[in-house]
């Protein structure tokens, strides 16, 4: 395809604001799928995804749209996911691209997360073009929200076009938007390959399949390849493109995306953000990869039945050939057994890899609560990080003790500002900036993120009734006063219990732990004693009280199918609990500390 038919771009929204209807939109009408063809979000391919409604991997679809000056365009549109926690894959698509497609719900306006991606947009030279959705619903106010895109963002946007993704009210225009008001991408067909991998899967069919972008050159079916940062060679053994379906093609040209096979064995072996060139007269430069991913939020995963590690780890490493940002390393727990550490990008993709391990594995998992990475620096001023609470040291064996800041961008109607700084005050944050930008305010806040691990989120949700959107970055490592929390269950420190709490906390988080552990925990046939201590130093305590009698008694003589359903009740009620010691814990006790600071 020439460069000047092709606009390779992707939607930048937030959740629910309607970038999959409307992607579909676009299929429809293009003519990518038959009407029969087209089940419930097409992008979203990934049961889990579906169900939650929410997209993560970045996806594309080339689509022939015959436009109104009669040509013929390529349209390559990028699929990115709204979700805080995967911010990087946005980056990633966004670089694919040379624009992009700001939609914005008209009945709820500009949240956080979709400003941050638009500004990572501009900043890559991207052109933004916004489009108001939902007008159909009656309290659509696109004036209001037209007005809030230039305050908050900065963008022209009187002339954004007005549709409805549902109806397909206006999704011509956009389409015509596309081709008239975003740029072809630039590039040389003669120069030597040059393409970018924008991601990489596993396909148990076809091994790994690499999303490029190509930049400078083509890449063609039997050309032989290098994946530039392992030196390697490998064979194209097919390309294509997806339309949504997949479609064999005999090149990738300039300004072309689509996807490549070339009998590459693990995604490790073309790594995304890496440059693809030819094997024989290779280009000497690399293209600008991606800012590398760290994975900011850690939990040990144990199969409940210790029988289950072998399975868990041959799960861990399938997993891991389709989720690059997954990390994981073994881990010995006194009290949970064998398990893996499993370090995780946020509070959603911990979800989202446990949920998937359970279901698609058929795993059962005892998770601990989430914890974040500290720096310990030792007397000798050596640095060293950890992840896992049962490893801090007593603090006479450290000099300094660092967490990790975030700073934190939160936007949301006047009349939220009160109750949304007070939880951010709750949460240790330290205010930076605060803006009145329309109808919205931006907070600028810096926060420990070990506090927005553990409840912010919903915390902030419910003191804004939902209004309030936030977004996040790393900021720094910082000196903090933290003391490690123990639990004790009768008598015995269990490591799996352990968090780092900061020391003015310390009381009232180990009282409510106390609290929450003694609610959750089954009543057993012995006094169970849940103690909460900071050192040798015992500031907790709470009893399970012993049961008085069998459960099962007062079906005594009765009927057997009654009893057998309660037994049956009882081991189905078993299925996520650990037995550590004599004292047999569920789930929801290793994550009690989650739930503690939430107002009773
Ligand atoms: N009334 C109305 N509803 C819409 C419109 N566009 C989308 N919706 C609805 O809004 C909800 C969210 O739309 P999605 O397209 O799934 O949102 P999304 O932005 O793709 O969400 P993620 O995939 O999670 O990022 C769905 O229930 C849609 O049916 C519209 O123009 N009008």
């Amino acid at each position: 395809m020439n460069l000047a038919n092709i606009r390779n771009f992707c939607i930048i929204a937030h959740i629910d604001h309607g970038k999959s209807t409307l992607a579909d939109r676009f299929i429809q009408y293009t003519g990518g799928l038959e009407e029969r063809e087209m089940t419930a979000q097409v992008l979203d391919n990934n049961p889990i995804e579906r169900e939650r409604g929410i997209t993560i991997k970045a996806q594309a679809v080339s689509l022939d749209y015959k436009a109104r000056d009669g040509q013929v365009y390529q349209l390559n549109l990028m699929d990115t996911p709204g979700h805080v926690d995967f911010s990087y894959e946005v980056s990633r698509s966004l670089q694919a691209c040379e624009g992009a497609l700001l939609v914005v719900d008209a009945s709820q306006g500009v949240e956080a997360q979709s400003v941050a991606n638009c500004y990572t947009a501009l900043e890559m030279h991207l052109e933004v073009l916004p489009i108001l959705n939902k007008i159909d619903l009656q309290n659509a106010e696109p004036e209001r929200v037209a007005d809030e895109i230039e305050q908050v963002i900065g963008i022209e946007a009187t002339d954004a076009l007005r549709i409805s993704a549902k109806t397909g009210l206006g999704v011509a225009e956009v389409l015509e938007a596309v081709v008239l008001k975003l740029p072809p991408p630039k590039g040389d067909p003669a120069g030597k390959l040059q393409a970018l991998i924008v991601d990489s899967w596993f396909d148990n069919y076809l091994g790994v399949v690499s999303l490029v972008r190509v930049i400078n050159g083509r890449i063609q079916k039997g050309q032989k390849i290098k994946v530039m940062s392992t030196g390697k060679d490998h064979e194209v053994s097919m390309l294509g493109v997806h339309t949504p379906k997949r479609v064999f093609k005999d090149a990738l040209e300039t300004g072309e995306v689509g996807f490549v096979i070339a009998g590459i064995k693990d995604i490790f072996g073309a790594p995304v953000g890496d440059t693809l060139t030819q094997a024989i007269n290779p280009c000497t430069e690399m293209l600008p990869g991606f800012r590398k991913i760290q994975p900011r939020v850690f939990a040990g995963l144990f199969p409940v039945d210790a029988e289950d590690f072998e399975d868990f780890r041959d799960s861990l490493s399938k997993l891991r050939l389709n989720d690059s940002a997954l990390q994981y390393e073994p881990e010995n727990s006194t009290a949970l057994g064998f398990g893996f550490r499993i370090g995780f990008l946020g509070m959603l993709h911990m979800e989202i890899v446990q949920e998937r391990l359970e279901r698609e594995y058929n795993l059962n998992l005892i998770t601990t609560a989430p914890s974040v990475v500290y720096e310990i620096v030792s007397g000798d001023g050596e640095v060293r990080r950890i992840d896992n609470p049962a490893e801090l040291p007593d603090g006479s064996e450290f000099q300094d003790l660092r967490e990790p800041i975030i700073t934190a961008r939160v936007l949301m109607p006047h009349s939220y500002v009160g109750p949304v700084m007070q939880l951010c005050m709750e949460k240790r944050g330290v205010q930076k900036n605060l803006r009145y930008l329309g109808a919205q305010v931006q907070l600028e806040i810096e926060m420990p993120l070990a506090e927005v691990v553990l409840d912010f989120f919903d915390r902030l949700k419910s003191v804004s009734r939902g209004y309030a959107s936030f977004e996040y970055e790393f900021t720094r490592f910082q000196t903090a006063d933290l003391v490690r929390l123990d639990v004790l269950v009768n008598g015995d420190k269990v490591d799996a219990l352990a968090s780092i709490v900061h020391r003015d906390a310390s009381y009232t988080r180990g009282r409510d732990l106390c609290e929450r552990m003694q609610e959750v925990i089954h009543r057993q046939q012995f006094d169970v004693a849940i103690q909460a201590a900071i050192g040798a130093k015992i500031i907790s305590r709470s009893t399970v009280k012993a049961l008085r009698k069998d459960v099962t008694a007062k079906c005594y003589g009765g009927d057997v199918s009654r009893k057998r359903k309660l037994l049956e009740k009882q081991k189905e009620g078993k299925k996520r609990m650990k037995q550590v010691g004599s004292v047999e814990i569920p789930q929801e006790a290793f994550l009690a500390v989650l739930g503690v600071d939430r107002k009773k």
